[in-house]
């Protein structure tokens, strides 16, 4: 049974890489912005790419707005991504791989070529639209992926350390961008985040993981006032 108060669950999720192991169970809050936080090596990423598809579980079940997408295609899933690198097609403009965002066949609407021109000003890339990838620098990249993301306008969003490569001012900026399109669109966000600060200003709700498991969940007022794990609290304190 699906709770609509859950937009992400993970139902006994278990995976193995390499010499790791991994197991999540978790219930996310629908329309709350997710921070997801932990050590270098803890496993956030990989909770991205289970919720992604990009990596299956060996065993579990994950759920996103209440479908069981555990079988499906990354694709078909009902996410948007921002990853650290690998967000843009080489071979494309920017204008058509964010287009590819919103129609996988480039079928645009005038409404959807508006809406790509927008998202890019929004980001500060006015005019990028016949730029190569290969000619932006890797922030400029990061923010021609999350206007894509912007024009995507999906249920979930996914974000791994989408802003690292921005210097502090652009970082706000791009962070204050994602709050007014979660506002205005409702949706989750799930965003890795190295900086205790960030999560401060933008998050409801924080995860911590350590040794490729959940070792807290909680809203934020008392994931910032948990005093249980060391891991977290030199978190916090960074
Ligand atoms: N395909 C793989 N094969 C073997 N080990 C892997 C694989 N993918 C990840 N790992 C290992 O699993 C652990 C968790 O990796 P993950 O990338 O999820 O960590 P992370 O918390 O995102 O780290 P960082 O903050 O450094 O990006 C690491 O020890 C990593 O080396």
């Amino acid at each position: 049974m699906h709770d609509p108060q859950f937009s992400i669950e993970m139902r006994d999720v278990s995976l193995q890489l390499g010499r790791q192991d991994f197991h999540f169970d978790c219930r996310l809050p629908a329309g709350a912005v997710i921070a997801v936080t932990g050590a270098s090596g803890a496993g956030k990423s990989t909770f991205l790419n289970l919720l992604a598809g990009f990596d299956v579980p060996g065993r579990g079940r994950i759920l996103i707005a209440g479908k069981d997408v555990t079988d499906e295609y990354p694709a078909r899933r009902a996410v948007s991504l921002v990853f650290q690198d690998n967000n843009l097609f080489a071979h494309l403009d920017i204008f058509t791989n964010i287009g590819l965002g919103i129609n996988p066949a480039m079928k645009l609407t005038a409404a959807d070529r508006r809406s790509i021109t927008s998202a890019l000003e929004k980001v500060g890339l006015a005019g990028f639209e016949r730029r190569m990838p290969g000619t932006l620098s890797g922030g400029e990249r990061q923010r021609a992926a999350f206007a894509r993301a912007l024009v995507r306008n999906r249920p979930v969003l996914l974000l791994d350390e989408p802003f690292a490569a921005l210097d502090p001012g652009l970082r706000n900026g791009m962070a204050a961008l994602l709050l007014d399109m979660h506002r205005e669109t409702g949706n989750t966000v799930v965003v890795v985040s190295h900086d205790p600060d960030e999560v401060k200003r933008i998050a409801d709700f924080g995860l911590f993981i350590e040794g490729g498991r959940i070792v807290v969940a909680a809203p934020i007022g008392k994931f910032l006032g948990c005093e249980d794990h060391p891991g977290l609290t030199q978190f916090l304190r960074s």
